[in-house]
């Protein structure tokens, strides 16, 4: 029975695990440059690896990352997919941080077809719980958990403003007389729940060459063009860090999967003490458990491989010839 289950499992290409209807699954994340974010995306494979996610980690990967970097997260047990940058149309008004317009590349990610669906994270994500199960939501939909528009970061907005924020709107009443209907409900871009599908991809690139840039690049775009069929998750899939002092009431440390290093100084691997926030206790904790799972050996790629194979091997169930050694022996008289 095991040896069957082998033969079948070596016919499924080793890095990629399907779904129960044959479906291909894979997390997929973005990098770009030479700086540090690579370091992002090493602690993103570790922790996956941590929680047991039964699925690989592809990193979709500017040409300006360099050999170096692309190397540490092959070692690292990651697919590297190149893609070229997408670029948006002139932006007249400036967005939100100047680096945001090399974002747009993550469009790339529904061209990788060869996937039924994928978990989109950015590289300042980190997984402390297992959310396999996000793959089996119903198709057809684009999953992801609504932002915050508190940050200063929001400031040129109309909800900004008036102090309006879609995770209290209870706190302010959007003033529909005066600004009309309210925003419709928004996502944070650095998680997403996603089918790559070409002609999807195909009008993205050709929506995205007609429409103005914004304040928050892709991901302005992104919710303008899936808002038909965006469906809210809860923030435990993407804890946007703003969250812990914008709207305390709506987070439960120990119920949080997913934390988005996304506020200012937070980057664990750039944490600044003393940028706003950062001396929270809270922080410190959150960039503390990152660095554990960064500087945890047992889960680099080669050696968490060697010790789950010997692990498996030790307590692999018995071939069915062996139960039935084990059985006879049981049965045989014992020694006089
Ligand atoms: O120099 C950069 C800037 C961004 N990114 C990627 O783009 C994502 C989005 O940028 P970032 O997370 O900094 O935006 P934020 O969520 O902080 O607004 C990052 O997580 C990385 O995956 C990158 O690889 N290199
Ligand atoms: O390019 C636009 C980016 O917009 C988002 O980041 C923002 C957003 O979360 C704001 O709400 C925060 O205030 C801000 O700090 C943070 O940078 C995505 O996380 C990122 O992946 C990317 O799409
Ligand atoms: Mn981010």
């Amino acid at each position: 029975m095991a040896q069957m289950k082998m033969n079948a499992d070596k016919m499924i290409d080793a890095d990629v695990k399907v779904s129960s209807d044959g479906g291909k699954r894979a997390y997929v994340t973005f990098l770009a440059g030479n700086k540090d974010y690579w370091m992002g995306v090493v602690g993103l494979a570790k922790g996956l690896r941590k929680v047991k996610s039964a699925y690989p980690l592809v990193v979709a990967t500017l040409p300006d990352v360099p050999e170096e970097h692309r190397q540490i997260l092959v070692a690292q047990g990651c697919i590297i997919r190149d893609i070229e940058p997408v670029y948006p149309p002139e932006n007249e008004t400036g967005y939100s941080m100047a680096y945001y317009v090399i974002n747009y590349s993550k469009l790339r990610i529904w061209e990788f077809v060869e996937y039924e669906k994928m978990i989109y994270l950015d590289g300042d994500i980190q997984v402390f719980s297992n959310i396999d199960h996000l793959f089996d939501t119903p198709r057809g939909y684009l999953y992801a958990v609504k932002d915050c528009f508190c940050e200063v970061s929001w400031s040129k907005t109309p909800q900004y403003k008036i102090g309006y924020c879609q995770q209290s709107p209870e706190k302010v009443t959007w003033p529909v007389e005066s600004l009309g209907s309210p925003p419709p409900v928004y996502f944070n871009a650095g998680m997403l729940v996603f089918e790559p599908n070409l002609l999807t991809y195909e009008d993205l690139l050709r929506v995205v060459q007609i429409t103005t840039p914004t304040y928050f690049a892709e991901q302005d775009f992104l919710n303008m063009y899936f808002r038909d069929i965006y469906k809210p998750i809860p923030s435990t899939y993407n804890l946007v860090m703003a969250m812990l002092w914008r709207h305390p009431e709506h987070v439960d440390l120990d119920q949080i999967s997913v934390v988005h290093y996304c506020a200012n100084g937070s980057k664990p691997w750039r944490y600044n003490k003393d940028e706003e926030h950062m001396d929270r206790e809270d922080i410190k904790i959150l960039v503390k458990k990152w660095w554990e799972i960064y500087e945890d050996s047992s889960l680099d790629y080669k050696i968490f491989v060697e010790t789950e194979s010997k692990m498996n091997a030790s307590t692999a169930p018995l071939t069915f010839k062996e139960s039935v050694c084990d059985v006879l022996t049981s049965l045989a008289p014992s020694a006089a």
